[in-house]
Parts: C-alpha cells; sequence; structure tokens
C-alpha cells in the first residue's frame, strides 16, 4: 500500500513577459506559471506524485492557496484505494465539498486547483505502474476505462455502455496505432514563431528556424490591430508559401459581428482556423460564427478557457465547432479529458489540445496519443500544439522531430520539474525573482 503522506503546493513563476513569449492580444505580457502540487507518500523509494495547472503570473497564488484548501482530502489517504475507483474519486475531489464547491462548481480556481491534484494522483500511479500515462491508460479494458469517469450532466450526450462500446470498436487496432507513434510519432504546429509581441523581423526570421527544423504547421496571433495582423499574416505567407498551413488565434478579443467582418478580411491568407474568435463561453455566438464564416473554409477552434465536460458537450450539441482544444490543466484532471475525448469522437470532432503554457505540451502529448490509439482512431484534421519555451525544467521533457511530438517513454505524466528548476522560480523567494 502507498500512502499520500503530505501535499505540497508550490508558487512557480517564469518571467516569460520578459520577451513577451506568449503574448496575445488579450493577455500581451504573460508570465508563464504553474501552482504545483507533489504528492509526498511513505514509500522508501522516493516515490511521489506530480500535478500542475497553469496561470499566467498574477492569481497563481490564488490556485496554491486553493490546493492548501483542498489538500486534507489526500493526505492520509491510499493510492490503491483512490484508483481502484477513479471515478468516485473525482467526484469526491470535485463536489465532494458542497462548500468548496460553490466556488465553482466545477470552473474557476477550484477546477484548476483539482486539476493540479488529481493529475498529481495520475502521475503517482503511472510511475507506481512504471508506464507512462498514455500506455496505462491504453492497457485498460474499456470497462475499467469507463470506472474512471463520472459521467453525471453528459449522459444525454453520452452514456457509459456507448462510450465502452467505443472502445471496444477500437479496440483491433490499438497495437498497430501505437507501433506507428512509436516510429513517426504525433504531428504537430507551432506556435512560437507567432506570438503577437514579436516584431516583424523576429517573426520572420523564427519562421525560418522553423522551416529548418521540418515543421509544416503555425499559428500567428492576431485581434491586435487589423492592418497589422495583415502584415504579419503577409509575412508569414511569405516565409511558409501557400501550400503549408496557417492557423490564427484572436484569444478572445472580437465580438461576433467584428469576427466575421474581420476573417472575411484575413481569408485571402486562407487561415486554417480562427481560434477563440470570442468569448469563450459564448456557445451560440461560436455556432453564429461558423455558420457565417462556413463558406470562406475558415474553421472555429476554441476549448483551452472551456472549463468543463458540460460545455464541451454544449459546444459539440451545438455544431459550434470544427476542432477542440482541450486543456489538460484546466478541465479537472485526466478523467474530464477522457470524457471530452469520447465526446469529441461521437460528434466526430477532431482533438487538437491547447499547448500554449508551461507545462501543457507536456501533459498533452499523452493525451493526443491515447486519443489516437484508443479513442477516436484517426489523425484527420488533429494536430498537437507545441510551444518551445521551458521545456529544460522538466525532468522528462517533450522530445520533437520534424514538426512531430515522439512517444514518451518514462513512467508518468512527464510533468515533473527539476528540483533546481522549482527553487529557482518559487515565487517571490526563488533566484529568478530576485
Ligand atoms: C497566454 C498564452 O500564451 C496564450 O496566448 C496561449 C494560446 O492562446 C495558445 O497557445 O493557443
Ligand atoms: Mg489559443
Amino acid at each position: 500500500m502507498t500512502i499520500i503522506t503530505q501535499v505540497e503546493a508550490r508558487d512557480i513563476r517564469f518571467p516569460t513577459s520578459r520577451q513577451l513569449d506568449g503574448s496575445d492580444a488579450m493577455n500581451e505580457a504573460p508570465d508563464y506559471s504553474a501552482a504545483y502540487v507533489i504528492l509526498h507518500t511513505d514509500q522508501s523509494d522516493d516515490l511521489t506524485g506530480h500535478g500542475l495547472t497553469f496561470t499566467i503570473g498574477r492569481g497563481n497564488d490564488i490556485c496554491v492557496a486553493a490546493i492548501n484548501a483542498m489538500a486534507s482530502r489526500l493526505e492520509g489517504r491510499h493510492l490503491e484505494d483512490i484508483t481502484a475507483n477513479m471515478g468516485q474519486f473525482w467526484r469526491e475531489m470535485t463536489s465532494g465539498d458542497s462548500q468548496l464547491r460553490w466556488l465553482g462548481p466545477e470552473k474557476g480556481v477550484i477546477h484548476l486547483a483539482a486539476s493540479a491534484m488529481i493529475n498529481a494522483v495520475w502521475d503517482l500511479w503511472a510511475k507506481r505502474e512504471g508506464k507512462p500515462i498514455w500506455k496505462l491508460l491504453v492497457d485498460m479494458s474499456p470497462e475499467q476505462l469507463v470506472s474512471c469517469l463520472d459521467f453525471r450532466f453528459v449522459t444525454d450526450a453520452l452514456t457509459p455502455q456507448e462510450a465502452i462500446a467505443m472502445l471496444k470498436h477500437m479496440a483491433p487496432g490499438k497495437e498497430a496505432r501505437e507501433a506507428e507513434m512509436r516510429a513517426n510519432g504525433y504531428p504537430a504546429y507551432t506556435t512560437s514563431a507567432g506570438w503577437l509581441g514579436y516584431d516583424e523581423d523576429k517573426v520572420r526570421r523564427l519562421c525560418r528556424e522553423a522551416l529548418d527544423d521540418g515543421w509544416e504547421h503555425f499559428k500567428q496571433k492576431v485581434g491586435g490591430n487589423l492592418e497589422e495582423d495583415r502584415r504579419r499574416a503577409a509575412i508569414i505567407r511569405d516565409e511558409i508559401g501557400e501550400q503549408r498551413t496557417l492557423m490564427m488565434d484572436a484569444n478572445q478579443v472580437w465580438d461576433v459581428d467584428e469576427t466575421i467582418a474581420n476573417m472575411r478580411d484575413l481569408a485571402e491568407f486562407n487561415p486554417h482556423w480562427i481560434e477563440e474568435p470570442t468569448s469563450p463561453d459564448d456557445i451560440l455566438g461560436h455556432a453564429e460564427i461558423r455558420n457565417r464564416l462556413f463558406d470562406s473554409g475558415i474553421g472555429v477552434a476554441t476549448g483551452e478557457h472551456c472549463h468543463n465536460r458540460v460545455m464541451f458537450k454544449q459546444f459539440m450539441q451545438a455544431g459550434a465547432i470544427d476542432y477542440c482544444q482541450l486543456d489538460a490543466a484546466r478541465l479537472g484532471g485526466l478523467n474530464e479529458v477522457i470524457m471530452v475525448l469520447l465526446l469529441a469522437a461521437k460528434f466526430d470532432i477532431p482533438v487538437c489540445p491547447h499547448g500554449g503554457g508551461v507545462g501543457l505540451c507536456e501533459y498533452t502529448q499523452h493525451v493526443s496519443m491515447f486519443d489516437y490509439i484508443a479513442v477516436s482512431g484517426s489523425l484527420e484534421g488533429r494536430l498537437l500544439e507545441y510551444v518551445d519555451h521551458l521545456h529544460d525544467h522538466f525532468i522528462d521533457p517533450v522530445r520533437i522531430r520534424r514538426g512531430h511530438y515522439l512517444l514518451p517513454e518514462a513512467p508518468g505524466y512527464s510533468i515533473t520539474m527539476k528540483a533546481a528548476s522549482l527553487d529557482d522560480h518559487t515565487y517571490p523567494t526563488g533566484r529568478e525573482w530576485q
């Protein structure tokens, strides 16, 4: 038996705003940050579980406080009791204390905190089993996998029986798809050349470097000033040519009609999708945009601020999105991520997870590999986001080859940060913040 003896929560911040890495029209100067959880155990082999949720700086301390408020739900518990009934555990973590639930429910800071803690439990479980997370999931039977999920609020769209049938249907090709992932990796796109705060020379230089590294798919930020958006799109198209993919991301700054007008204007640059065009909560607004942009061939993508499975269900039921960009640290941990993968498979919507943050690429590589091997069985329309910052701080960082993520092999969720990185970036006392 493994006892979780202590939940340690740390405020980790990286000063990315100094170079405007990660900048966009809504978030002009983010400091990529993690409310970081370490689950200590009674095991002599130093077994620990790690998880994080992502913020962009101020307020990270509020997430840490929320984790501390929930710590007693994990401390003293046996890992084996939790993993024997993951679905029930998830319900307890998100709804077990109705006074804390009131702060959400299942959204906002309290859900971000739950996400970090739940992902730390999954990391601990996978390390105990000696498997990377994607493999832990792939090796589960459909029944076991479905028992990890909470179907409350989604049974009008997907029942446990349907989910089991979908997973059974995909089971026969799993080995071949795993071998394919091992050989080829998972196709990806890069956002790193297109941050809004970068000057045009830097955008051009970064496009050239990315092309040299084998990238075929690029994303640029838009939503500042339309003339500047057009100039940057022209530069990027000039560098990457007409055949490669260009996505655009407005990070929520436009209204519905404004989106239509601006995207009609930007259509000459042939954007593959417009991401987060408007408020992330406006499901019908996205549906309207999708309908009115249909003839231009521009898809609608959103999800990095979509806080739970219920909202994703509605986005899908309303026909509001072409691409689902779930965020592995905003949804309530891996259990809810798996639920969204199943919903997306049912509605035949490709999942292209959000990667713009610290640790998100480390998480989502597992999510997309699992999705391909066991859930959707398809790569059509699917691209994993990649941003090239801060990977050095992880013990088991993502590995990229010619625009593809390579299959992670180390046990766990790849989210464990180096001890020195944690110490140096602890806010406000770490060396980086002196
Ligand atoms: C603030 C973040 O960097 C955000 O711009 C990321 C994002 O929208 C994306 O990766 O997509
Ligand atoms: Mg985005």
